[in-house]
């Protein structure tokens, strides 16, 4: 927020978010993410736009001083975006009255093509969301969409409304931090009420109860959809060929998981699942956006459940054409990918981490070229693969820094939701599959608990060769009958035992082995500096892997036990089954069988 420079802007669309989503759509088709919006990486962009919904729907005695402030830098992108377009994305400093057209998503028409080649690996939710919304005026059932952080759900919402162009109104409840904010910015938008320095900066009506709330916005909604009739039949009277915007209207819900942080009472989450059957109204579309699954909200409380849209992580191969898009140079774009993504991708799926993180070491790679514009060579790439050999690991810890955190919103909810009930593990187990929303390396972290809990540490040794994978050669190795023999007892005394307990270092040396495995491309040229760039001395990273071990504990993945009074240190137990260990693992393509100890 203080980076925020000193122009001030009234905006006069009642719903900014859609203004800055759609400059964030620009700017990434113009690829110019980095600096459009708010002069910040792109890793940050998103959050800092979803601020600037939090900016200018700020009451004025919330935050009198930021509230209505932009960047001369979005102020000029704001621009640029319209002209280039020729649609006028925001009222700069109008005092015109809004219309039901200022809630459509701004930046002029886009075809579906267009979207579906904008967002990689979206194909199918595209296709999907496009049906369940269906033809203009038809009803809909609620839908809930969801999946991880930075899987293009809100930006491909918004452009989906872009392209339908039907009016909607969007809510975030990351920057409608209360009830209140939230009951408010819905009517706002609803009410067509723009708040000025005219009006105060008040808001179209004070609202906290819930009970009040649905009597407004049943009153608001009845409005809108009548003015939208109304529009509608002029247009067919008058014949004009203007595309018709038809007689719906959506409620967008963005970020819901987060209400269960905000809404202590419980009242909130009830509420919007049950708008469906309270309204009654068919004209109204319901969409919740959420980064965690449906079964951490719904608990058989009666209402209709929304229909579910999943938009999985991303496969490296997504993230490459991903990254990919608008690059100058597709072919040195490409061998750089070679080289780099593999190990970023084991640490986070997150585009805009991944683009923000590779971004500078791009520009390294870059470096010796006098000609930006050359197709490497093998030789070539191989000369700029060792430029940049020496940041690689530091720029892996960077990544691995900014990743560790959004993770930890996601496990927060688990951690809440496994408090409230461990019994439920067994079936959440069952729905693993669309359940692991946890950073790449909170994954790993299970993983090597569960090898830890589960094979025998003398075996450590014969599991794992010095370069972290399995050393096959050993272990094909016809064992003789003694040993046979010995192997035998010793599962069975694991089986009665149940997992075993292991101390942290035996945890992090099976962790470290694990994430370099051999895939790695640097791993055929740099034997000693690991995928993740887990060493000895690297005091920052194995402080971000603790914090993410110490999750893993509060969401009871892994017990961690009592000090040892011989050791004096405390050990560890994984608490996961074999099944979701395996999904955990199917979810990283890691072959996890092959490093388990059996017979
Ligand atoms: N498939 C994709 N192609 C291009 N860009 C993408 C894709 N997926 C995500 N992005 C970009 O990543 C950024 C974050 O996307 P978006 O905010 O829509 O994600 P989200 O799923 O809503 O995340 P969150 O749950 O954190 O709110 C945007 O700049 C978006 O354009």
């Amino acid at each position: 927020m203080i980076r925020f420079g000193a122009i001030t802007i009234e905006c006069a669309n009642p719903n900014p978010t859609l203004f800055v989503h759609s400059l964030s759509f620009f700017s990434s088709l113009l690829n110019v993410r980095s600096g459009l919006c708010f002069s910040c990486d792109s890793a940050l962009k998103t959050t800092e736009v979803k601020d600037l919904q939090l900016l200018t729907y700020m009451d004025k005695d919330e935050s009198p001083q930021i509230a209505r402030r932009m960047t001369r830098s979005s102020a000029s992108a704001s621009s640029s975006a319209s002209t280039s377009n020729n649609v006028p994305v925001a009222k700069v400093n109008s005092l015109e009255p809004l219309t039901v057209n200022d809630l459509l998503v701004g930046g002029g028409t886009v075809s579906l093509d267009d979207i579906i080649s904008s967002f990689p690996g979206r194909n199918n939710q595209i296709l999907e969301l496009v049906r369940l919304l269906g033809p203009l005026n038809s009803p809909m059932l609620p839908l809930f969409v969801y999946g991880g952080s930075s899987a293009g759900k809100t930006s491909i919402i918004l452009q989906l409304f872009r392209h339908l162009n039907r009016p909607l109104v969007y809510s975030s409840c990351r920057t409608c931090h209360n009830q209140r904010i939230l009951f408010e910015s819905i009517l706002n938008q609803l009410l067509l009420h723009r708040k000025s320095a005219a009006n105060g900066y008040s808001n179209a009506k004070r609202c906290e109860r819930p009970s009040d709330f649905v009597n407004f916005l049943r009153e608001a909604l009845t409005n809108v959809i009548n003015n939208l009739k109304e529009k509608s039949d002029k247009l067919v009277s008058n014949k004009t060929i203007e595309k018709e915007i038809g007689n719906m209207i959506y409620l967008v819900f963005d970020n819901l998981q987060l209400v269960k942080q905000w809404d202590k009472s419980s009242t909130v989450l009830p509420l919007l699942f049950n708008l469906y059957d309270m309204l009654k109204m068919p004209e109204v579309g319901l969409i919740f956006i959420s980064g965690t699954s449906p079964d951490t909200f719904y608990s058989n409380m009666g209402y209709v459940e929304p229909i579910p849209i999943y938009f999985p992580d991303y496969t490296e191969g997504d993230i490459r054409l991903i990254l990919l898009r608008n690059q100058a140079n597709q072919k040195l774009y490409s061998s750089f990918l070679d080289v780099a993504l593999r190990p970023f991708c084991r640490i986070t799926r997150q585009v805009g981490h991944l683009s923000a993180a590779l971004k500078p070491l791009y520009e390294k790679y870059c470096e010796p070229l006098s000609d930006k514009g050359v197709v490497p060579n093998e030789d070539m790439k191989r000369r700029l693969f060792s430029h940049i050999k020496p940041h690689i690991t530091s720029s892996l810890n960077e990544i691995f820094k900014v990743s560790s955190l959004p993770s930890t919103e996601v496990e927060t909810c688990k951690e809440k939701r496994w408090k409230a009930n461990p019994k439920r593990l067994g079936q959440l187990e069952e729905i693993g599959d669309l359940d692991f929303h946890m950073s790449t390396t909170a994954k790993y972290l299970l993983i090597s608990a569960f090898l830890a809990s589960r094979n025998p540490a003398t075996l450590d040794a014969s599991l794992f060769d010095s370069k972290g994978g399995s050393d096959n050669r050993k272990r094909k190795r016809k064992p003789s009958e003694k040993v046979l023999e010995k192997k035998e007892s010793l599962e069975e005394e694991l089986l009665m035992k149940g997992p075993g307990t292991f101390p942290l270092e035996r945890l992090l040396a099976i962790f470290q082995c694990i994430v370099s495995v051999a895939e790695d491309p640097s791993n055929d040229e740099e034997q000693n500096n690991d995928g993740l760039g887990v060493q000895g001395g690297n005091g920052g990273l194995m402080s971000d892997v603790l914090l993410q071990l110490s999750s893993l504990c509060n969401a009871n993945f892994i017990f961690k036990g009592r000090s040892c009074p011989i050791e004096g240190s405390n050990r560890y137990r994984s608490t996961i089954s074999e099944g979701l260990a395996l999904k955990v693992a199917r979810s990283l393509k890691f072959p996890l069988s092959k490093y388990l100890y059996r017979r």
